[in-house]
């Protein structure tokens, strides 16, 4: 059976083609910035050279064409046609309380999603484009959704409640829900893999350090706490959101800056952390040569972010009163050696006795940044949601087909 998994942003796609009889990736790539002129598709057929193409896509049904085009392309391609793609998985960020597992699409699904729009306004209406664009172009074949949310929906009331009136929780549903959760339950998994230890006797801090960043407390194999709470602003500072500040801050400055309710939202998640502070950009590679320039801004910025961090991976082994490991993943998490070096660092107190060396080595793979005898644990894992969406993508097809 082959799968192909979609992460659909608001100007970019992400896809992964699996075959799952032989756990291979067939293909992977990425459209970006839909809605320009200058659309670029990137497309790595594996065995074969990659092939980029710049084009004019405004919209996802277009993009999710072109992507079903190049898997097809006599020459590029990897399928004879498009008819060999037996079901789609979606990554989908908001859950809800409706969704504590993986589902196959169907109306009343589509209705939920749509209803979570308010919640995580950057992610799932991009995601809804993306099962629409499917539906356009493969109407007959079965799509599944996999929720960020779903992993942290075994968190206990004291960590998922937040201290305000219940009827705000009662009637809107206002809580903490955490994401990123493919990402936190599949590092854990490898984590106690890597160690050679079972899961259930774990405590584990992941570190899902991309552009969004959340951390979770994870107690044998189950997600106690996570720092992304009812929105995936909460927590981390981020690339472009602000993470933790003071509520008191949203009508202060809508007052004194006279800005709408949208204004305020667009300034939190998309003009702050580490492109407000550096005034450079948001990606940690720019911020960490800058810094390593001499740049003030850059540094602080670098320094905000890796002792914020610091401070939640504290929080957490006080959470479960104790840690045995700390794996870091994702974009920053998994490439920057600064960044986890100056965290590490900063938790000797805690047993952690890092290891530079093996810091620096080996890219891309699963790795222990401790020394031997390390009384807590660091690793890096890199993460594979994909890999994860296709697994519950095929087990829900399997299920149906009976
Ligand atoms: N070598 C590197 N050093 C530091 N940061 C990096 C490096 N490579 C990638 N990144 C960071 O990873 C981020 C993207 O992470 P990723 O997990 O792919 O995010 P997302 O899934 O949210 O798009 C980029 O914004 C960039 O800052
Ligand atoms: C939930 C979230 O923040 O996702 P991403 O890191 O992909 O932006
Ligand atoms: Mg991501």
């Amino acid at each position: 059976m082959n799968i192909l998994v979609i992460n659909a942003g608001s100007s970019s796609v992400k896809y992964q083609l699996f075959n799952m009889d032989n756990a291979t990736v067939l293909a992977k790539g990425r459209v970006e910035r839909i809605g320009m002129d200058s659309a670029i598709l990137l497309h790595e057929p594996s065995g074969k050279p990659d092939f980029h193409k710049v084009d004019e896509i405004l919209e996802h049904t277009t993009a999710i064409r072109r992507v079903l085009d190049v898997l097809v392309h006599p020459e590029h391609g990897v399928l004879a046609s498009t008819s060999e793609i037996d079901a789609v998985g979606h990554r989908v960020v908001h859950g809800g309380e409706s969704f504590k597992s993986s589902v196959l699409v169907t109306d009343e699904v589509k209705k939920e999603i749509r209803r979570l729009f308010d919640l995580a306004p950057l992610h799932n209406p991009a995601h809804m484009l993306g099962i629409s664009a499917v539906e356009a172009n493969m109407p007959d074949v079965p799509q599944a959704v996999v929720f960020d949310t779903a992993f942290h929906q075994s968190m206990p009331a004291k960590a998922y409640l937040y201290p305000v009136p219940m009827a705000l929780y009662r009637k809107h549903k206002v809580r903490r829900y955490g994401f990123h959760g493919t990402s936190h339950k599949y590092v854990s998994e490898r984590a106690a893999a890597f160690l050679g230890r079972p899961l259930a006797q774990l405590k584990l801090v992941t570190c899902h350090i991309g552009n969004g960043a959340s951390c979770a407390a994870v107690q044998g194999g189950q997600s106690v706490d996570t720092s992304m709470g009812m929105t995936p602003l909460e927590g981390l500072m981020m690339g472009t959101r602000s993470g933790d500040l003071d509520p008191a801050i949203v009508p202060y400055v809508m007052g004194k800056e006279d800005l709408t309710i949208g204004e305020v939202s667009s300034m939190l998640n998309k003009h702050s952390g580490l492109q407000a502070i550096s005034g450079i950009s948001s990606d940690m590679r720019e911020i960490v040569e800058a810094r390593e320039a001499g740049d003030k801004n850059a540094t602080l910025a670098f320094d905000m972010y890796t002792y914020r961090l610091r401070k939640y991976i504290g929080a957490y082994t006080a959470a479960m009163n104790g840690v045995d490991a700390i794996v870091f993943t994702a974009g920053v998490g998994e490439n920057s050696e600064a960044l986890r070096q100056v965290v590490c660092e900063g938790l000797s107190f805690l047993g952690v006795d890092f290891d530079a060396e093996a810091n620096r080595q080996g890219r891309g793979m699963e790795k222990r940044i401790t020394k031997e005898g390390s009384r807590v644990e660091v690793l890096v894992i890199p993460t594979n949601e994909e890999w994860v969406i296709a697994q519950d993508t095929y087990g829900l097809v399997l299920a149906a087909k009976g």
